[in-house]
C-alpha cells in the first residue's frame, strides 16, 4: 500500500526532513506514526498525499511509484486518499453537506449519488441529522468528524492524518480514534501522525518513530500490546523540550510551509479542479 525505498526529503532552504528512510505499510494496516516535533512525520505525510516529492528514492502510495504521476494526474491520485488534519479544513461559510459534498463535486460525481455518499460518510462519523448545520454550529469534536467524513467520503483506500486529535480533549480524541478504527476494520488502510500520549496509550497498534528524519523505531502491534504503557512523564519533558526548541521549525521553514500545504486547502482544490491556480 505505501513502500518507501531509501527516501530522501530535503527542501529548497537545504532542510533535510527525511534521510533514507525505508518502509512498508501493508493494505489493511492501521499505525500511528509517531516522533518529536521536527522529526518528519509531516514531511512524510506530505510524500504520501503527493504535497512534496521525494528528493530521491522510490515511493509508492496505492500501487502507484510518485515519481511517475505527472501534475495533472495528481488531483486523481489524491482521490484514492483520505487527510484529516488537526484544523479540520473546514469551509466555514458553506454547510456540512457543502463540506462534506466537496470532493464528489470535484471528481464529477452526479447530485443523487453525492446525496446518497455524503448522507453514508456523515452516518459513520455519527453525524446524520447535521446536514444542513454551519461546522460553527457544531463542537470541536463534531467538526473534526465532518472532517473524516469528507476524507472518506469517495471511500478511499487509504487514510492518513496529521495530529487528528491535537485540539479535542481526551474522549474526543478516543472517539475520534475508534472511528479510525472503525474504517480499519472494514479494510481502509490508515496511518496517523500523532504526539497524543492517550491515543498512543489506549491503542495498541503498529508505531513507527521517527528521529531527525530517520527511521528510530518501527513496533509491531503485538510488540505494542505487551509492552508497559508510555511514561507520561518523561514523554511530557521531551514534548515540552521540543517545544521550547526554536531550531527544528525556523520561522522561515514555517512560512514556506504554508505554501504546499495550502494546495490541500478546499477552495484550493475547487480551484485546482477548474484549473485556476497557478
Ligand atoms: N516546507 C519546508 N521548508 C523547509 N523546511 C521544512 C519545511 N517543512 C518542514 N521543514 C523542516 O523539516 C523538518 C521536519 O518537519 P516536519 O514538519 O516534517 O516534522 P514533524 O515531525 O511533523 O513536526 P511536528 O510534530 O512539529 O509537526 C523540520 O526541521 C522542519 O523545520
Amino acid at each position: 500500500m505505501i513502500r518507501l525505498d531509501h527516501v530522501f526529503k530535503r527542501y529548497p532552504n537545504g532542510r533535510e526532513a527525511l534521510s533514507d528512510l525505508s518502509l512498508d505499510i501493508a493494505a489493511g494496516e492501521i499505525a500511528f506514526l509517531t516522533g518529536h516535533s521536527g522529526a518528519g512525520k509531516s514531511s512524510l505525510l506530505k510524500l504520501i498525499a503527493l504535497i512534496e516529492r521525494p528528493s530521491r528514492g522510490r515511493l509508492i502510495v496505492n500501487g502507484q511509484n510518485v515519481a511517475g504521476v505527472s501534475r495533472s494526474r495528481i488531483p486523481a491520485f489524491r482521490r484514492r486518499i483520505g487527510m484529516v488534519f488537526q484544523d479540520h479544513k473546514l469551509l466555514h461559510d458553506r454547510t456540512i453537506y457543502d463540506n462534506v459534498a466537496l470532493p464528489l463535486i470535484v471528481a464529477g460525481i452526479g447530485g443523487k449519488e453525492i446525496g446518497r455518499r455524503v448522507r453514508a460518510a456523515l452516518d459513520q462519523v455519527g453525524l446524520l441529522g447535521r446536514e444542513h448545520s454551519v461546522p460553527l454550529e457544531l463542537s470541536t469534536g463534531e467538526q473534526q468528524r465532518v472532517g473524516i467524513a469528507r476524507a472518506v467520503v469517495s471511500k478511499p483506500p487509504l487514510l492518513i492524518a496529521d495530529e487528528p486529535t491535537g485540539n479535542l480533549d481526551p474522549d474526543l480524541s478516543l472517539e475520534v480514534m475508534n472511528i479510525f478504527r472503525r474504517f480499519n476494520e472494514v479494510g481502509v488502510t490508515v496511518l496517523i501522525a500523532s504526539h497524543d500520549l492517550l491515543l498512543l496509550e489506549h491503542f495498541p497498534v503498529r508505531r513507527i518513530r521517527l528521529e531527525a528524519g530517520r527511521l528510530a523505531g518501527d513496533s509491531p502491534a503485538h510488540v505494542i500490546a505487551s509492552e508497559p504503557p508510555p511514561n507520561p512523564m518523561s514523554e511530557q519533558a521531551a514534548l515540552r523540550n521540543d517545544a521550547l526548541r526554536t531550531d527544528t521549525h525556523p520561522p522561515a521553514a514555517i512560512a514556506r510551509d504554508s505554501g504546499p500545504a495550502n494546495l490541500l486547502d478546499p477552495r484550493k482544490l475547487i480551484e485546482q479542479n477548474e484549473g485556476t491556480a497557478p
